[in-house]
């Protein structure tokens, strides 16, 4: 029988805060000495291992967390290894009365986190699960089949009918009674690289933590949540939130989000409502499909001719396919961690429908790159882009890239600011340089082939063929 100063693991994960934390606000109140937990696993298959990027943050993150608990007086315990062991010689180690955790949803998560449970069970250590990461269990909301859904809009209204999400949970109260348990130092995890130009760039753009993600947050709802609707699709302005990596981490919970514009009406509040139904749409997907990152939603795009192409492939990881609008994003990923949203969408397009690269070549790119990588957006979203999804864009409606660019950057600026060297050039034309003369190509010091790539292939033929390659795919299933 555990004795009253037994202390309560608090075991974070995805949930880096320490506001609105629901296993957190539960240790508390059990009145018991906490001890805040992180594992860093990398023996153990999943959780799949961090990229470059989301290594970064999550050092900033932590160091974040620390500070935190450290003011309610909670220390934070750092341990690296296979997670049962590491959970269940804590377990051990201090005599815990309860493990508690907010839940995750993805099913290898799943799978580790009931295998967490049992390996207490078996210890007679009490396990407490909590939902704080998504605003509807992704169980909860099911067709009238009691099915889960594939389709985004039956979702969101399913969801929605649920009734309005629940108000976030205050700061837990200062505890000040800290047990001495030996962890790692986070320096010596070397989450971050040395001396790194990269890194120092990410600093300079990023404030990873709980107190940015506020800031952010008001930020966001204060100057630019007034016209949203419009300008999140253009990439040349500070048009939405950038939230994305602190809700990856669960630096901010999405019910301090919806509550922060619960009271906003019209269409750029709805519109902001609608993309974090799309986030819980994609953990939905996630929940439901084993393997996102690997498996087609639908089966029969296993069968898709993908072609081998290292070259292309490495062209457009470099930011080097001659379509300046896809070399602008990949540039703004490699130097920021981050990618607008509408480029997101063009340049997977071109991976897979210009390039005919399998979407998971793209996906595994982005989750190394970028600093919001996420196992359930980056796959679904990708799979969105090739049409092998749930609610996927037709594989037939293929981007224009050049169109998109004069679309969504009309004056060129975004393509400005990440391919310098076609500063010079003006709009629109700036999306299409090969169509420039070349008196004003000299004047504006860009030599196709040589300052900047010819395009790596023409967008008309590339088309035809991605439509071709549809038709065998049709051709094969019937
Ligand atoms: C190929 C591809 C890969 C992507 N990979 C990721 C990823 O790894 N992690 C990630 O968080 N998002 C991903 N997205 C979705 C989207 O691009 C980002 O969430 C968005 O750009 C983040 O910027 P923001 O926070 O300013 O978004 P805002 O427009 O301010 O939206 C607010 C929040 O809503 C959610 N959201 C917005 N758009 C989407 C969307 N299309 N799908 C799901 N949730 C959305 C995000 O959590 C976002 O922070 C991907 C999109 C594409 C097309």
């Amino acid at each position: 029988m555990p004795s009253s100063s037994a202390p309560v693991i608090v075991w974070f994960r995805d949930d880096l805060r320490v506001g609105d934390n629901p296993a957190l606000v539960h240790a508390t109140e059990a009145g018991r000495p906490i001890i805040a937990l992180y594992v860093l696993d990398l023996i153990s298959e999943f959780p799949r291992p961090l990229g470059t990027a989301t290594r970064w943050w999550l050092h900033g993150s932590l160091e974040s967390l620390r500070t935190s608990l450290l003011r309610v007086g909670i220390p934070l315990v750092l341990r690296c290894g296979p997670t049962i062991d590491v959970v269940r010689d804590l377990a051990e180690e201090t005599g815990a009365e309860a493990v508690a955790w907010n839940r995750r949803y993805d099913p290898a998560a799943v799978a580790l986190d009931n295998e967490v449970a049992n390996a207490m069970h078996d210890l007679g250590v009490k396990v407490v699960t909590c939902a704080a990461n998504l605003l509807f269990e992704p169980s909860d909301v099911t067709t009238k089949a009691g099915g889960s859904f594939r389709v985004f809009t039956p979702f969101w209204r399913a969801a929605l009918q649920r009734g309005a999400p629940r108000v976030p949970l205050p700061l837990p109260s200062d505890r000040s009674n800290p047990l001495k348990v030996s962890g790692d130092e986070l320096s010596e995890w070397t989450l971050r690289p040395a001396q790194s130009e990269w890194a120092h760039k990410l600093s300079r753009v990023w404030q990873p933590g709980e107190q940015g993600a506020l800031e952010r947050l008001s930020e966001f709802v204060d100057r630019r949540l007034n016209g949203y609707a419009r300008a999140r699709d253009r990439p040349d302005r500070e048009g939405t939130s950038r939230l994305s990596p602190h809700l990856r981490f669960g630096e901010i919970s999405p019910f301090q989000i919806w509550h922060a514009v619960r009271n906003r009406q019209g269409e750029d509040a709805d519109r902001f409502r609608m993309e974090l139904g799309w986030r819980e749409f994609n953990h939905h997907i996630a929940f439901h499909h084993q393997d996102l990152h690997e498996r087609n939603v639908q089966p029969r795009f296993d069968a898709f001719p993908w072609r081998e192409n290292e070259s292309s492939l490495q062209e457009w990881q470099e930011g080097r396919t001659g379509y300046p609008i896809v070399d602008a994003g990949m540039r703004q990923l490699r130097e920021t961690g981050w990618m607008h949203n509408r480029v997101r969408m063009i340049a997977a397009s071109f991976l897979v429908k210009h390039l005919l690269v399998d979407w998971r070549e793209g996906e595994r790119w982005f989750w190394n790159r970028l600093v919001d990588a996420d196992p359930a957006n980056n796959p679904a979203n990708w799979q969105w882009a090739a049409g092998s999804g749930a609610d996927a864009a037709p594989f037939f409606r293929i981007f224009n890239p050049i169109r998109q660019g004069e679309l969504f950057d009309p004056e060129g600026s975004y393509v400005r600011r990440f391919v310098p060297e076609l500063a010079g050039l003006p709009a629109p034309q700036i999306h299409s340089p090969w169509t420039v003369g070349e008196q004003r190509l000299k004047d504006a010091g860009v030599t196709l082939g040589k300052t900047y790539p010819h395009p790596v292939v023409d967008h008309k033929a590339a088309r035809e063929m991605a439509l071709d390659a549809l038709k065998d795919l049709r051709n094969s299933s019937e």
